[in-house]
């Protein structure tokens, strides 16, 4: 055991409880996975041994632009056209997240990416939501399900999405998301799908300020209704900053930071997209110093090479942050969720608060 450390541990960070809000299912399959797949399937892939093809697939995910990273997801959408795929997937997915101690997580996709062999966005569906509850049954492990609706589909399908999000709330579906290139696809186009939700009484957040600017993450939460934002890298555009100090922000910022609108911070893809320069020049920092409502997440655990305690390792690393601060950042995901509040609350008081306290106590951690 250690005594009277006051650095936060790789350890110590494996341990602690983690709530993860922004984990694409399609970017985060095991490489084995893929290539068992499509071998069954006799689907032709880039690499056939899973260490190569994991490497291709990051390597294709560094080119620092959206656009370019998207491509990557080709190769595992091909291989989740079948129901028994798409529930192992989902299934993989609460295992490899539930031993790094993720608590809760919501898991996000795009049912229409998935009909290529017949399948029906119902049964695509139903098939993650199985292999999700099986995970959840197994390991303890809460999860929510998001619907994506992709930028450059046809406002009938996100409408469609947008529906079927809705009627399946009862059975673990909790929001509704637009993926895809942000560049030339402004989210006001799929206002009709937002709308439906709005009306539903239902929950949005949206992909913005990643790929473009201030007018995506102004309108995704003025003309669509966002509840929370997928990255908003480019809300800094809206600040002028002196070290980890902002001196000044626009009405978007304060809008941001006044209503608690809950950012879903994606670190390393960030550095791989081109959104952000590299980790020390990320915004996430200034966010996180001046009371934004935001919290570490991994967007796609496969394409980006990464996990929720990696995000946390690296922000560690790069903004010096103590076990207080980890904590405040798991409580703020926790809060954000689109669980209901009793849902919510039972989790923070009975799951995270004792988890990190018990880490505090047995680790000596002493830090600030
Ligand atoms: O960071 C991102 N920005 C925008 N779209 C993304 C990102 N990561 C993944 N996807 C897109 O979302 C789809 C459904 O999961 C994926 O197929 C991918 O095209
Ligand atoms: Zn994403």
């Amino acid at each position: 055991m250690n005594y009277n450390i006051s650095m936060v541990t790789k350890e110590m960070i494996r341990q602690i409880p983690k709530v993860e809000l922004h984990d694409h299912l399609d970017g985060g399959l095991r490489p084995e996975t893929i290539v068992e797949l499509a071998d069954e399937y006799g689907i032709a892939l880039p690499e056939k041994d899973p260490e190569r093809l994991a490497q291709w697939l990051h390597r294709g995910s560094d080119r620092k632009s959206l656009p370019l990273y998207l491509e990557s997801f080709g190769v595992t959408v091909a291989v989740l056209q079948k129901a028994e795929a798409l529930e192992r997937a989902a299934y993989e997915a609460i295992l490899d997240v539930a031993k790094e101690h993720v608590v809760y997580i919501e898991i996000r996709f795009s049912p229409v990416l998935h009909l290529k062999e017949g399948l029906n966005v119902e049964a695509v569906v139903e098939s993650v939501l199985k292999g999700l509850e099986r995970g959840r049954r197994e390991t303890g492990t809460e999860y929510g399900l998001i619907l994506c609706a992709m930028r450059d589909q046809s406002v009938a399908i996100s409408l469609e999405i947008a529906e079927l999000a809705v009627a399946f709330s009862d059975r673990g579906v909790v929001g509704f998301d637009i993926a895809g290139d942000e560049n030339g696809h402004p989210p006001k186009k799929h206002l009709e799908a937002f709308q439906y939700i709005r009306n539903r009484n239902f929950n949005i957040t949206i992909h913005a300020g990643e790929a473009f600017g201030l007018e995506s993450i102004w309108q995704a939460i003025q003309i669509c209704g966002a509840h929370r934002i997928g990255h908003a890298t480019r809300l800094i555009e809206d600040m002028s900053v002196h070290g980890t100090r902002i001196e000044k922000m626009g009405t978007l910022a304060h809008f941001i930071r006044d209503k608690r609108i809950p950012l879903e911070v994606c670190l390393s893809s960030n550095i791989q997209t081109g959104a952000a320069p590299n980790f020390d020049d990320h915004p996430f920092h200034i966010y996180f110093r001046n009371g934004f409502r935001v919290f570490l997440n991994t967007d796609n655990r496969l394409m980006s090479n990464t996990t929720l305690s990696k995000e946390m390792e690296l922000a560690v690393k790069h903004y010096n942050l103590s076990l207080k601060d980890l904590e405040r950042l798991t409580i703020n995901a926790m809060k954000s969720s689109f669980a209901h509040y009793d849902e919510r609350i039972k989790i923070i008081y009975d799951v995270l608060k004792p988890g990190y306290a018990e880490v505090e106590k047995t680790s000596g951690y002493n830090g600030h």
